[in-house]
């Protein structure tokens, strides 16, 4: 997917009494990468879950690329390109690595339904659909009906789309170092390897907005990742994990692209938090094949 555009106007989220965010304003350009730095309690994941739609904000807006997304279900704003992971970290414990990469690519393998009617149209789910819609099922249910046809039946167009899921949820593995732990279960992860699954997981989706709330919690500051660019560099200007400071990078995003802008500083009256565009701390995380495309790695 290509890079997209973040704007955020007058955002508001309360709590009963608590005020989390107030007037949250700010743009991100398509192709940026910027860091949310506010101290504990200001508010990064708070608004985080506002723009990923596990929060309904109170007041505000959201656009993604122009679009209104404020409000729609989580799963709606995946599939629109925003991805994202948790600060506490919220794998499928009891998946394997693998699947749960695979998960992270679900919107995109076609098992029946609209996909492959749509897109390649053999002839019997056409027939069937057909059939279907004249005897008075909504579009919606027949879709429904021949996509669980297509994942029991698994005709040779949906086998092959799973083994390219599969080959690509691989090569992303590869990409955030957990070549080798494709068949462990996610919960015997060490800590560290949990959250690179979960930035694996969330590339999977394709984003064209890449959220991530304290990417760096719990990783060794002196060891770069392995898919770093430059070793000696990450190791140099990689942040401390959860910061001994006031003051913590909780929260980054980061999308394909990049060129200079600047963005207002979010509000909030309970804690300042800042925006930073501050594309070291990404690149030296993620390297930067894995942010600027290249490979499957590309969102
Ligand atoms: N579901 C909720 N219900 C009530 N209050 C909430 C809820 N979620 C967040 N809050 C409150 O909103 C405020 C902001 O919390 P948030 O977790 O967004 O801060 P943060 O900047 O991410 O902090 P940290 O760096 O500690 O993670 C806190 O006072 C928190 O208790």
């Amino acid at each position: 997917m290509t890079a997209a555009e973040l704007i955020v106007d007058g955002l508001g989220m309360q709590f009963e009494g608590l005020t989390a965010l107030a007037d949250v304003t700010l743009r991100v350009p398509p192709g940026e990468i910027h860091g949310l730095i506010g101290p504990n309690g200001a508010g990064k994941t708070t608004f985080f879950n506002c723009l990923t739609g596990f929060y309904r904000p109170t007041s505000g807006a959201v656009y993604l690329s122009g679009q209104r997304i404020d409000g729609l279900p989580p799963h709606v704003i995946t599939g629109l390109g925003i991805a994202r992971t948790f600060q506490n970290i919220r794998l499928f414990a009891n998946m394997t690595v693998l699947e749960n990469v695979l998960v992270g690519q679900h919107q995109h393998i076609p098992v029946g339904g609209t996909d492959i009617l749509s897109t390649r149209r053999p002839v019997y789910p056409t027939a069937v659909e057909r059939l279907l819609i004249l005897r008075g099922f909504p579009r919606a249910a027949v879709n429904g009906v021949i996509e669980i046809a297509g994942a029991i039946a698994r005709p040779p167009r949906v086998r092959a789309a799973e083994a390219a899921a599969v080959s690509r949820a691989r090569d992303l593995l590869a990409a955030v170092g957990l070549r080798g732990r494709e068949n462990d279960l996610a919960r015997n992860l060490p800590y560290g390897d949990q959250r690179r699954l979960e930035i694996a997981r969330a590339l999977a989706t394709r984003p064209s907005l890449l959220l991530l709330d304290e990417p760096t919690a719990g990783m060794n500051p002196r060891k770069p990742p392995p898919w770093s660019a430059s070793s000696a560099a990450s190791a140099t200007n990689s942040i401390p994990p959860s910061s001994s400071s006031n003051t913590r990078c909780a929260s980054s995003w980061a999308s394909a692209k990049t060129s200079p802008s600047s963005i207002t500083a979010a509000k909030s009256p309970r804690a300042p938090v800042a925006i930073q565009r501050n594309p070291t701390v990404i690149e030296a995380y993620l390297g930067t094949r894995a942010i600027q495309g290249g490979g499957h790695a590309a969102p």
